[in-house]
């Protein structure tokens, strides 16, 4: 049995506990609090727990590091100097992943290794009470092993991850930070200044808080993240932050200047612009936090099918709350993504689109 160590037992380290439930692994938790292992081991998150860190890793064939990012050089300081199972495989969840990769790159010299990680899937909350272990199903999983990594080594952390259900990758430090800073980590920035900027005026008048609602509530639902958690991910993508900050400066002062000027069309071409790249977004189907119901149906050919299907699943009254055409083979072979509001009308679903001949299947 393969033993798993989780170095801060959180919202991450927790719902990563979770989704290993069903493997042949001992999970064993350590956090600097007792009282958060405690809790785990109450809710039957991790087998054992400990806040001897030496003792945690000692065994261990895995080690995940789910502490604050600014608490992780820490960790990694610890681990570099005790004792660790020759191979042991150690990564993190962190949401910044430049500076851990210039920190770890001479693990190997220690004959164990280390692959930085990044499980894009969370919440505004904190802790081990918002575990869950569906929580980064269909979600990305990055990686950042250094080059000189084996192949194999590399293998065996995905094998392990496949039990979350994410979409395994594989990218550059450098670019993860570039890439996730931009759609990430910054819009942080932008709302808890929005936040800010109202909670200011509300000084003087109640009504801004009163009437906050619809699209204030979804551009800000962000601000109300951990702060210790977003203040470690700043100063750890600072030099992209601030990049960063530059480019929006731009595109906020071309508005405002469209504004100024009152060019009505200019603006018109400003939203049509966003909307238009905001639409192509690809929807994340939701793990834990919303589960959709989804069902895949291969289709012989597209002209009509939506309509057939819709027809069909209408007359037996279930209703379909999204159809999306997933992909084209060269066969001319559909593949349709069909999304039920819930598990008995996708069940539904599933058995009179079987009865009429499709070929019908839960996963992609
Ligand atoms: N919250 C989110 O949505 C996501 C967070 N992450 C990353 O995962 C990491 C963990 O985040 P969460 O689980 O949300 O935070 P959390 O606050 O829920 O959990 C962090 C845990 O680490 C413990 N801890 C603090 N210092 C420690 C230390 N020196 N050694 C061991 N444990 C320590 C805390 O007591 C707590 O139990 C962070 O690095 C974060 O950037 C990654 C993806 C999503
Ligand atoms: O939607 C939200 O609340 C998030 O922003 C979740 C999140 C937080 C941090 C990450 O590194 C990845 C995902």
């Amino acid at each position: 049995m393969k033993r798993v160590a989780i170095l801060g037992v959180g919202l991450i380290g927790g719902s990563l506990a979770l989704s290993m439930k069903d493997k042949d692994v001992e999970i064993i938790g350590f956090d600097i609090y007792e009282e958060n292992l405690q809790k785990a081991l109450a809710l039957s998150v991790i087998d054992k727990g400990t806040v001897d860190l030496a003792e945690a890793v000692k065994e261990a064939d895995f080690i995940f590091l789910s502490s604050p990012v600014g608490k992780l050089f820490e960790l990694i300081s610890f681990l570099r100097y005790t004792s660790l199972k020759p191979g042991a495989i150690i990564s993190d969840t962190g949401s910044t992943k430049g500076s851990i990769f210039e920190w770890t790159r001479d693990f190997q010299k220690k004959n164990v290794y280390f692959i930085g990680g990044h499980p894009m899937a969370g919440s505004h909350k904190t802790g081990i009470e918002a575990a869950h272990d569906r929580l980064f199903e269909n979600a990305y999983y990055v990686l950042t092993p250094d080059s000189s990594i084996p192949q194999e080594v590399v293998q065996s952390l995905r094998d392990l991850l496949t039990c979350t259900k994410a979409r395994i990758v594989v990218l550059d430090p450098a670019e993860h930070d570039r890439v996730v800073g931009a759609i990430s980590h910054f819009p942080h920035i932008i709302a808890a200044t929005l936040v800010k900027q109202v909670g200011e005026y509300n000084e003087h008048s109640p009504w801004y808080h009163r009437l906050a609602a619809g699209g204030f509530r979804d551009i800000t639902r962000i601000a109300s993240s951990n702060p210790i958690m977003w203040r470690d991910i700043l100063l750890h993508n600072r030099k992209v932050m601030l990049e960063l900050a530059e480019d929006w400066r731009n595109v906020f002062d071309e508005i405002i200047n469209f504004v100024k000027e009152a060019d009505a069309d200019k603006i018109e071409t400003f939203f049509r612009e966003a909307r238009d790249f905001r639409d192509q977004l690809p929807e994340r189907k939701k793990g834990a936090i919303a589960p959709l119901y989804d069902l895949y149906i291969d289709v012989p050919d597209i002209p009509g099918i939506i309509g057939k299907i819709t027809t069909l699943l209408g007359e037996k009254d279930i209703s379909i709350t999204n159809i999306r055409i997933m992909e084209i083979r060269e066969d001319i072979m559909g593949v349709l993504l069909t999304t039920f509001r819930n598990e008995e009308d996708m069940e539904k679903a599933r058995v009179v689109l079987t009865e009429e001949g499709y070929r019908v299947y839960s996963r992609e």
